[in-house]
């Protein structure tokens, strides 16, 4: 893993973005997703990334995490130059330094959840070490619930040990897609609180996109596209605030 230092001396960020751009399509109709987006996403913070419809969120999240190509500029996981990889070379990255949340966890519907959680690393043909799969499930909160499947599971329960799972290959970050967009208040606010606890007292990297101004209250930091532009930045996010830096973009139309 890649926890070392810069050559200047300072710690390499887990995730850092140099003007990059994406472009779909060619021509009159092509659409500029991305417009020179630079960011750096520090070990242990956890960040949320808001913004209008289409102004460039998921977009984004893919350049970041290796899904999708960048037309243009860098991207870096760790010490990792994720632009210049081939298909192939970013798929084994993101199998091993990346975890995904998602809206709708996508839990393996005949696995149990201990078999769920062990997925990402019998894809590296590999067995999860138990201890581990304990430790991380005890850490999120479903150890009494590792012989069950997913529908004798609640939503919250499930995106726990979606989240145990995102962790089983101790990735360098991980990426949540509006990862308690499913959930009741209840369950969302939980969820995220355990989100915060793995930043802040594990030492975990967590970038998500959401619409939710609670859930991005959360966060230490959120940053705010419009148009495929980080316009905006809060790093003393409340719900109020959130809402009111959304209202601004909306009000000038981006
Ligand atoms: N595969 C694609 N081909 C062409 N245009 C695309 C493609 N994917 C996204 N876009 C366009 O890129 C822009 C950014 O889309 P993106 O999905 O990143 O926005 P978003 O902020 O995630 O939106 P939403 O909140 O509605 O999910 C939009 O104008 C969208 O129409």
């Amino acid at each position: 893993m890649s926890t070392g230092t810069t050559a200047a001396g300072g710690a390499v960020p887990a995730l850092r973005m140099t003007d990059v751009s994406k472009q779909y399509g060619r021509g009159p109709g092509a659409v500029r997703a991305l417009d020179s987006v630079s960011l750096r996403v520090a070990r242990g913070s956890f960040v949320a990334v808001m913004g209008p419809s289409g102004s460039g969120k998921s977009t984004l999240l893919q350049c970041a995490a290796g899904l999708d190509e960048a037309s243009s500029g860098t991207v870096h996981i760790g010490q990792v130059a994720v632009t210049g990889l081939d298909e192939s070379q970013r798929a084994m990255l993101r199998r091993d330094r990346v975890g995904f949340v998602f809206q709708s966890y996508n839990l393996l519907a005949g696995l149990t959840a201990y078999q769920n959680i062990e997925v990402p690393v019998r894809l590296a043909g590999q067995r999860a070490n138990p201890e581990l799969v304990r430790e991380l499930s005890e850490r999120v909160g479903v150890s009494a619930l590792l012989r069950r499947r997913p529908h004798e599971m609640s939503g919250g329960q499930q995106q726990r040990v979606a989240l145990a799972r995102a962790l089983v290959t101790e990735p360098e970050i991980v990426f949540g897609d509006e990862p308690t967009g499913a959930l009741d208040t209840g369950s969302a606010r939980q969820v995220l609180a355990l989100m915060r606890e793995l930043t802040h007292r594990d030492q975990r990297t967590i970038v998500m996109v959401t619409h939710d101004p609670v859930a991005a209250a959360h966060a230490d930091r959120v940053l705010f596209l419009a148009d495929g532009r980080i316009v905006d930045e809060e790093t003393t996010p409340t719900v109020d605030v959130v809402l009111r830096h959304m209202a601004r973009l909306e009000a000038s139309g981006c």
